[in-house]
Order: structure tokens, then sequence, then C-alpha cells
């Protein structure tokens, strides 16, 4: 078991509710557990400092709306990234002595349900799987089964439909696998993924063939003992089509790593769905005094971390924990810019409340109103991140047109319309634009689709036929809905400054074959071919139809594959930080858009 933070542990950041102060798991790299333990307890019993964080905004709220105040109550501990305790961030760095230290000390979890989803979905029990630790999958266990008073959380899925034992499987969590099984008994190793695989195929997948036949021989029994012999898992797990040889487990993962290849290019691809055509307003989605709360707190991250702060930027690292309060944020250093950014912008993590307060509003009210205008199941929706852009002359004035990472996006307005010239959220044609005051879909949660395009600026001069972008201006607090795949960017600012908060959003593809059918497929078409593919390379009909499309190209860019591969199957996010701003668009600048009309 490791004592000391190792260089590939997750990197996190915790901001202290009281002395402001940042602590990052970075910080605390091949320092010992006992240091991490201590820098947390110095935090949680206050002994760090005076609150520097401002209050809650004034609630002007709608009942209805969420608001900082209708938030996780604070509990006067500590926030961790992503909103997730330090139990969680503990349990992702796979410190098993200190999680277990908070386990018993009852701490770590700061209020938080024990099985309540984390980041991503997974809940603790999840997290715990993946240690291998069998105290902490029983306590974990122990303490979500007395929050829910039942056995729920060994079947709980997370958004990719993978229960805490899927979880153990795919990391050759051989105890922790075993321990779930005595908790939740041996049915727990029929259950299917989003992918359609069972534990058992999770587990040979990632190359533990050992722990892949224990499950298929306890899916066996489950399926024999609950329907009298076949159940799903029982396809391709039982003695019928027997294990995978090497070569096959190998040419099945190279088939899979072109399948979710191909399946994220399909998910992104808009022809044939009207519904994505139209963009759509939701005004007022935040009072503006919610605004102005977002905003400053956005502000007050940016002074302490800069805009574009990236925590490989070695400045950022400066905030180290058990420092003593500062007085003024503006003594702090500064992380050092990054050059050739195309955008100015703060990753909205970094401003925790904030994030806490526009993740419940996204989840609560945002993401529901995007299922229900662009027709996609609610449960098919995840939020992959969400920040704060700011546009003015002096630094970045607009945004090229581009496509989004993720089919759909969002973006509100937090200052005044007023307090800048220009900008607008650009299309490259004229769209439809739908907006629904807050009363309609507030109180009659109806989408109202009266046509309110509020205006065209397009360029300088002649008829329509001139325009070469199209431009939606909200009001502050208005929330802009569309698909980030229809050709979009930002307005140049000519004046002022112009405050947004982004925030992407995918849709999840399940694959349409199960692992036994796309293993049969393999298997007739591997004996059809007449050819035998060379050691090292994968044979050529299995690249043929990815090979002939263009290199994505985030592909080639650093960081960005991890995030490719997880918007299918494992869904639950490591924690990772947000990648640079350019890593977001899969077409950077394609064109600037040309300025305003003066
Ligand atoms: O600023 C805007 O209105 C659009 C921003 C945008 O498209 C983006 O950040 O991807
Ligand atoms: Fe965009």
């Amino acid at each position: 078991m490791p004592t000391v933070m190792t260089p590939s542990a997750a990197v996190a950041a915790h901001r202290c509710k009281h002395c402001g102060g940042i602590l990052l798991h970075a910080d605390l790299r091949h320092r010992p557990v006992s240091f991490m333990d201590a820098a947390l307890a110095h935090h949680l019993r206050r002994a760090c400092c005076t609150p520097l964080l401002p209050a809650p905004p004034p609630t002007t709220a709608s009942p209805t709306s969420t608001s900082p105040a209708a938030a996780p109550a604070a509990d006067g501990a500590a926030r961790w990234l992503d909103f997730e305790p330090p139990l969680a961030a503990l349990l992702r760095a796979q410190q098993v002595e200190a999680a277990l230290a908070l386990l018993a000390r009852g701490e770590g979890t700061h209020g938080l349900s024990l099985d309540a989803p984390l980041c991503g979905g997974a809940t603790l029990l999840h997290l715990a799987a993946r240690t291998d630790s069998v105290p902490l999958v029983d306590a974990t266990y122990s303490a979500a089964a007395a929050t829910r008073g039942s056995q729920d959380c060994v079947h709980r899925n997370t958004p990719g439909g993978r229960t805490p034992l899927h979880e153990a499987a795919a990391h050759g969590a051989r105890q922790a696998a075993a321990a779930l099984i005595a908790r939740g008994g041996e049915a727990l190793a029929l259950a299917l993924d989003w992918e359609g695989c069972t534990p058992a195929e999770l587990a040979r997948r990632h190359g533990d063939r050992a722990l892949g036949g224990v499950l298929a021989e306890a899916a066996a029994r489950a399926a024999g003992g609950a329907s009298g012999g076949g159940g799903e898992a029982g396809e391709g797990e039982g003695e019928g089509e027997g294990a995978l040889s090497e070569e096959e487990l190998k040419v099945e993962s190279q088939w899979r790593r072109a399948e979710l290849k191909s399946r994220r290019r399909l998910a992104l691809k808009i022809e044939g769905r009207e519904s994505l055509r139209a963009a759509h307003i939701l005004r007022q989605i935040w009072t503006v005094a919610e605004c102005k709360w977002v905003l400053e707190q956005t502000l007050d991250a940016a002074a302490m971390e800069g805009w574009q702060a990236c925590l490989s930027c070695p400045a950022s690292l400066l905030h180290v924990s058990l420092r003593p309060p500062f007085a003024s944020t503006a003594s702090l250093p500064q992380a050092k810019r990054h050059e050739n950014h195309s955008t100015f912008d703060i990753a909205l993590w970094r401003a925790p409340a904030a994030f806490e307060f526009a993740r419940t509003s996204l989840v609560s009210t945002i993401i529901p109103a995007m299922s229900r205008v662009f027709d996609i199941p609610l449960e098919k929706l995840v939020l992959r991140e969400a920040f704060v852009i700011r546009y003015s002359p002096q630094t970045q004035a607009s945004l090229g047109v581009h496509r989004d990472g993720t089919l759909l996006s969002c973006n509100i307005l937090l200052n005044q319309p007023s307090d800048f010239e220009g900008g607008g959220t650009c299309f490259s044609w004229p769209i439809e634009v739908h907006a629904s005051d807050g009363q309609t879909w507030r109180e009659r949660g109806e989408w109202c689709t009266t046509a309110d395009y509020e205006g065209s600026s397009g360029a300088s001069g002649g008829g329509s036929g001139d325009k070469t972008h199209w431009a939606v201006h909200g009001r502050q607090g208005d929330c802009v809905i569309h698909c980030g795949q229809i050709p979009h960017g930002a307005g140049t600012v000519t004046k002022g400054v112009r405050f947004v908060l982004v925030a992407f959003v995918d849709e999840l593809v399940m694959a349409e074959e199960t692992p036994h059918e796309r293993r049969s497929a393999l298997r007739s078409r591997a004996s059809s071919a007449v050819s035998t593919p060379a050691d090292d390379a994968p044979p050529e009909w299995l690249l043929a139809p990815s090979a002939a499309e263009p290199p994505e190209e985030a592909a080639s860019i650093p960081g960005a594959s991890a995030r490719r591969c997880i918007s299918f199957g494992a869904l639950d996010l490591p924690t990772v930080v947000a990648p640079e701003r350019k890593l977001r668009y899969r077409d950077v600048s394609i064109k600037r858009l040309p300025q305003a009309p003066s």
C-alpha cells in the first residue's frame, strides 16, 4: 500500500472555506499520507484563519429556481475539486490508509450521503471497489447501506450502467470483487453496463482473465439459479464459447478502440436531427443577483489563479496548503499566461461555490430543458465542463467559428448587455431561435416555441444576402442553448467586457452490439479473412473503416484522447484538470468572425 502520493495520483485541488487557501494533491506528491491528513485536519478544525470567501448572494430568485441558498448546505468543512468530498479524492488517489482513517473518524464526506453520485455518477462504493481493499469496501458498504437502509448500493449504476462490481472487474480488483459478491450475491455478476458488458467481460478486457473466469462462473451460476439456465450473461460467458485467446483479446481491444472512435464521431453527427437545428433561450435562468454573485466568485478565483490558469503551470502550484491567511488577493502570485491561447477563460471549478451553484442549476433545470427541446432522453445527457470566458477588446475580443467537442452547449450572460458593445453568440447561417420566459418553463413546465430571434447583426452593408453571421444576444441571466455542432462563435466585443459562462453537455450513445454479438462477428470475419495479419498489426479489415476517415484533430492533442474515450463506456470521469481551452474544440478557428458593424 502506498504511503506517498505517486506522480500518477489524481491532481486535485481543495479550497479551504475559511482561509481560501488551496491545497493541491500536486503539492502532496512524494509526501507521506500523514502530511495530507494533518493538512486536512488543520483546515477542518478551522485552525487556518478567518473566512475569505464571500457569503452566498442575496436570493431574489423565484422559489423553483436553484439558488446558492438551495445548494447543499455548507457544513463548515472543505470542498474539493468537482465537489467531491476529501474521502472521494483519497479513494481516487488510491490512498487506502488515509481513506480508512477518515471513514473511521466519520470524517471525509462532509455531510454528503455515502451513496450520493459523485462526479461522473460513481458512488464512493464504486471508488472503493477500485482500490481492491476489502476493509475499505466493507467500511464504505456499511456506511452506504446504513444511509440507504438497504443493500441497494451494490446495485447502483453509474451513468454508463456500471455497478461497483463492474468497477472492481475493470480494475482487476479481485478481493474487492469477492467482497462485493459476498455482500450482494452472485447475481451481481449478471449486470450489464451500457456497452452490454458483464463484470466478467470487463475483467477480461482489462487483462485479468482469472478474475474474468471467476466472475463468469458466478454469472453462470446466478443465471442458472435465476432462470433455469442461460441468462443474458450466460451467453458468451459460459461454457459454450470458451475463454478468449490472447490474440482474440488483442483483436477485440483494437476493435473496441476503433468502434469507440467511430461511435463518438457518429454521436456528433447531426444530419437528419431536425430538433438540433434551432437554438433556444431560457430567459432569466438566473436572477441578476445570482449572475453578479457567480461573476464575483469567478473574478475572485481569477484574481488568485489568473485567467486560463492551468494546473500544469508551475505558478499555480504556489498556492500550497497550510499557508498563512492572505490579506489581499492582489499580493498573490498570478498564474503565468499561456501564449497563443485562443481564449481567455477560467474553469468554473476554480470558484467552487459558484461551480456548485451552476452545476445544480445545470443539472436540475438547463439539462432537462435541453432534453426536452432537443428530444434526447435526460439520462443520456451528461455535463462535461463549465467555464467562464472574458471577452474584451484588449484581451480576447471574439471567438472564431468552431464546433464544440460536445453535442450540446449553453451559455449564460453574467453581466449586463450595457456593459459592452458587440458580442453575442453567432451562427454561420440563420437559425431559428425559440425563447421561453421564466414563467412559462418554470411554472407551467412548458416549452414555449415563440420565435424570438433577437437580432441578426450581419456584416456591414448590403442586404440580407451579405450577412456572414447571425447573432443571438441574450440578456443578463438568459441561457442560450444550442447544438455545439452547428458552426458558431462569439461576436467581437468592441467596447467594455462581456462575461459568459459556457457549459458543454454530451449525449451518451450506447453500443449497438453486445460483446457476444461483436465477438461472433469478429470470429466469422476473421475466419473468412484471406490473409493472416502480421503479429503486431491489427487485421486490415479491422482498421479499414476508420483508416479511410481523416484523423481526428483531437487525436494529436495531448490529453485529448482520454477525454474522447470517457465519452462512452467508463463514464466516471477521473479527477482531471480541465484541459487548456484550445483542446475543447474540434475545429479551432476556422475563421475569425468579422467585426460587428459600427
Ligand atoms: O461566447 C459565446 O457566446 C459562445 C462561446 C462558445 O461558443 C464556446 O465557448 O464554445
Ligand atoms: Fe462553442
